[in-house]
């Protein structure tokens, strides 16, 4: 169609300016970094329903899957809850990060999760461990998650699938870990986590 065209009226620069700013946004995916710990039911199957549920979710992209850990309960009295499996996986995506926290959330209420107690036992756990270098004190979405540069679940698959990964204001993840240690993590050789294809 020639742009002479008399049946074609003329766009208005407002709707180019916000078609455009939504191209860059579509073609310009961000990074982030997920937590999953399960520690009731079938746990291998939980998580991987989690991460097909975060693959099925329209402008996401899972692009990395960790190995899975088998490890302590962390900040509850030894003994007192099930082993947790974790897994970390990074994503690409253009939901902004409270899109993405409120698709965790709908991941958890699918996997029927139950919140009585803190740090209680669960059938999963979705956490925003880190979205790009974004630093946020809002309690509904800390970013970085509060307390995942404390958390060895966390520090060792993170490390598995990005070596060279910071946590936005505290550092290496790599030097995190050498500082908190690996204690009552175990790496499941055994079991696998599938990359959505
Ligand atoms: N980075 C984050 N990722 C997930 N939830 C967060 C984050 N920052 C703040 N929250 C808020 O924390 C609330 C409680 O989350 P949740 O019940 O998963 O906590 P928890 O898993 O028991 O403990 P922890 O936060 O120590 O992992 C959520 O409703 C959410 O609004
Ligand atoms: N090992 C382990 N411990 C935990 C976990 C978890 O995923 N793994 N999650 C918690 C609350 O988010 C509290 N404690």
């Amino acid at each position: 169609m020639s742009s002479s065209d008399p049946t074609v009226q003329p766009v208005p620069t407002s709707v180019v300016e916000q078609v455009d700013a939504a191209d860059v946004t579509l073609s310009n995916p961000k990074r982030a970094v997920i937590s999953l710990g399960s520690n009731l039911g079938n746990r291998l199957e939980t998580l991987q329903g989690a991460i097909d549920a975060l693959e099925d979710t329209p402008g996401l992209r899972v692009k990395a899957v960790s190995p899975v850990y088998e490890t302590d309960p962390w900040g509850v009295e030894p003994g007192s809850q099930a082993t947790y499996f974790n897994a970390v996986v990074l994503i690409k995506t253009t939901l902004p990060p409270s899109s993405l926290l409120e698709r965790g959330h709908a991941i958890e209420e699918a996997f029927e999760r139950v919140r009585d107690e803190r740090w209680g036992p669960r059938t999963i756990d979705v956490d925003i461990v880190a979205y790009q270098d974004v630093v946020s004190d809002d309690p509904r979405l800390t970013l970085p998650h509060p307390r995942a540069h404390e958390r060895a679940f966390v520090l060792v698959p993170w490390n598995d699938v990005d070596p060279r990964a910071e946590v936005p204001g505290r550092g290496t993840v790599a030097g995190l870990l050498a500082a908190v240690g690996k204690d009552g993590v175990r790496v499941r050789v055994d079991l696998e986590l599938r990359l959505p294809e």
